[in-house]
């Protein structure tokens, strides 16, 4: 149970999210202020369009805010040397991965990369976590297989084992589980869970899986055109967060089931 006092891995204040086009100002979001835990799996839902994935990425360093502060273990993330960044935070992001030619092993293997030496030779330590994140992730039937030749599926398995492999106290998700079945989809969720509470870490990750996201995460940011809700999915129901997150006319969220349903 987290406290006042309890020590934040990520905090963001007053932060505006965005971009910059041709001279003027896209605010994709404002005011973001969060405080994210140890061990907590923290669900971002919202529409399509209104920012999670500019949220995560501003989050993981790979764009800039337009305004306010972010910090990853009290140190501004901005301050962070891209190696040291990488021993404290992983993270899986939608856009495709330029080495298609390795093999799943090397894939993962990858995850490694900020502690191997200079010739990148991997440690005992690192052969293990390599295997444990492989067999976590179950693809050790895919690991001699080059990624192009993987389905969509297959490849966002590997890219949340190269995460795992990378055994870092903060790992970010943009929609890990799009392309799986609804049994892995399920699957990667409760193993996001279980990484989460027994390791300790913070998993913070984008979906469009809002009913598991609901039984599964400890806390929910709701992202909608008002701002955003962040809580625990039971007091974000409470305040209607998942009611207004759509517009009523074609689906209701229905609070008692904490599903959606089709307006007949
Ligand atoms: N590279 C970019 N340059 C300018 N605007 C962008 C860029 N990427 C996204 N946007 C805009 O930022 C807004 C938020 O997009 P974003 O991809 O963050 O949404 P999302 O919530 O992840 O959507 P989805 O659920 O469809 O993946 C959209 O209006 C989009 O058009």
């Amino acid at each position: 149970m987290e406290t006042d006092n309890q020590h934040s891995v990520l905090t963001t204040e007053d932060l505006s999210i965005g971009y910059y086009q041709r001279k003027s100002l896209n605010v994709v979001a404002a005011n973001i202020n969060l405080k994210l835990f140890k061990g907590e799996l923290v669900g971002l839902v919202g529409a399509n369009g209104i920012g999670k994935s500019t949220l995560l990425r501003t989050l993981s360093k790979v764009q800039t805010p337009l305004h306010g502060r972010i910090y990853l273990d009290d140190q501004e993330l901005k301050s962070y040397k891209n190696l040291d960044l990488a021993s404290k935070l992983s993270v899986v992001l939608t856009e495709a991965i330029a080495s298609k030619n390795l093999t799943v092993q090397e894939l993962v293997a990858l995850g490694r990369q900020p502690y191997t030496n200079w010739v990148g030779k991997l440690s005992d330590e690192d052969v293990i976590k390599v295997q444990q994140a492989i067999e976590v992730t179950q693809i050790k039937e895919l690991v001699h297989k080059r990624c192009y030749e993987l389905s969509d599926g297959q490849l966002q398995k590997v890219l949340i084992a190269r995460a795992i492999a990378q055994d870092t106290p903060f790992i970010i998700l943009d929609e890990p589980t799009t392309h799986l079945d609804v049994y892995h989809k399920a699957y990667i969720m409760k193993l996001l869970k279980r990484l989460a509470f027994e390791t300790q870490k913070t998993i913070l990750f984008s979906t469009h899986e809002i009913d598991f996201a609901i039984q599964l995460c400890d806390k929910m940011i709701v992202m909608n055109r008002e701002g955003f809700e962040f809580g625990r999915p039971k007091e974000l129901i409470q305040c209607r967060a998942f009611s207004s997150l759509f517009p009523e006319d074609l689906i209701l969220f229905d609070a008692k089931t904490r599903t959606y349903r089709i307006r007949h």
